[in-house]
């Protein structure tokens, strides 16, 4: 049993600006859980990781058994019942959705071929938007649409993409639905690693979405199987906010504020970023 969820963070709009982010709600000491979600909106492992680790859990295993139907999807000892043979019950498991999806990829394109990533966890949680909420929380995230569309990322030929392999009808409603999720997850999603640090997929959820980027972050989101915790790194004051890292901290400044831009659109003014750098120091040749 997952220990349960818990949420200590307030969302709240930022000072001066339209944009919202994660505020405590509590005094935090480092190492404690501020926010834990055992079922995220989306947990789903990349392709690359899809013969490797289990498609419920997402653990590693040694012994995983294909979805029969599909073949794509694998399925460790303890998760097999419920996502292999579930199917033939008629119960509606995790897998029912992208278990069509991949097989229609098959026999379009060819035995192996793949969805990019990105294009399967859009499918999967363009799929949820008829549960109550989603598509309107959803909708209502920061996607930089304007920048992404045109801006070489390829998101229109996904968002076809998305529709078509998820046998949805292409209609003009639908197709907007999911440009406008592919904008906001490639602004939003996370990566997801295994215990030994390997990057093994993408998640995805609007509460998890509210937390900014510093260079200095006070906190750090990781997933154990498919539940996403965010951890104190530091105390945390009530009221403060509560940031994680986007991005790789121990690259350069400039690199980093290259990376943020590029992909996530905004100018990092954290105090990793704005304190003056430390001068280097002459050493001189034979000291
Ligand atoms: C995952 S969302 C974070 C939540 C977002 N602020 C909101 O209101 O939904 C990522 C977006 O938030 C903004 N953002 C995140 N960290 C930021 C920071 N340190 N400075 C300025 N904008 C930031 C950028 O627009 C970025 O594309």
């Amino acid at each position: 049993m997952p220990p349960p969820d818990l949420n200590k963070t307030r969302t709240r709009t930022l000072p001066n600006s339209t944009q919202n982010g994660l505020f405590a709600s509590v005094p935090l000491s480092p190492q404690t859980p501020i926010l834990r979600l055992s079922q995220p909106l989306l947990a789903l492992l990349q392709n690359s990781a899809l013969e490797t680790h289990c498609s419920n859990c997402l653990l590693p295993a040694p012994l995983l058994l294909p979805c029969r139907l599909c073949e794509a999807a694998h399925f460790c000892e303890g998760c097999k019942e419920g996502h292999i043979v579930s199917r033939r019950r008629g119960m509606a498991g995790r897998h029912d959705a992208e278990c069509a999806t991949f097989m229609r990829v098959t026999q379009e394109r060819g035995e192996g071929e793949r969805l990019p990533t990105p294009v399967r966890g859009a499918a999967h949680v363009l799929a949820r938007f008829g549960e109550e909420g989603v598509r309107d929380r959803v909708r209502g995230m920061v996607g930089w649409r304007d920048k992404q569309l045109g801006g070489g990322k390829g998101v229109e030929l996904q968002a076809k993409a998305v529709v078509h392999y998820s046998g949805m009808e292409m209609s003009r409603g639908r197709l907007e639905d999911a440009l406008e999720l592919l904008c906001v997850m490639n602004v939003n999603s996370f990566r997801i690693t295994d215990a030994g640090g390997d990057e093994i997929g993408i998640g995805f959820d609007p509460l998890l979405g509210m937390a900014n980027h510093s260079c200095a972050p006070n906190a750090s989101l990781e997933f154990d199987g498919r539940c996403a915790v965010l951890t104190a790194l530091k105390h945390i004051e009530e009221g403060e906010e509560v940031t994680i890292s986007y991005i790789d901290t121990t690259q350069p400044r400039a690199a980093r504020q290259a990376f943020l831009q590029e992909h996530y659109y905004f100018t990092c003014t954290c105090p990793a970023c704005t304190t003056p750098s430390t001068p280097s120091i002459a050493v001189e040749p034979g000291s």
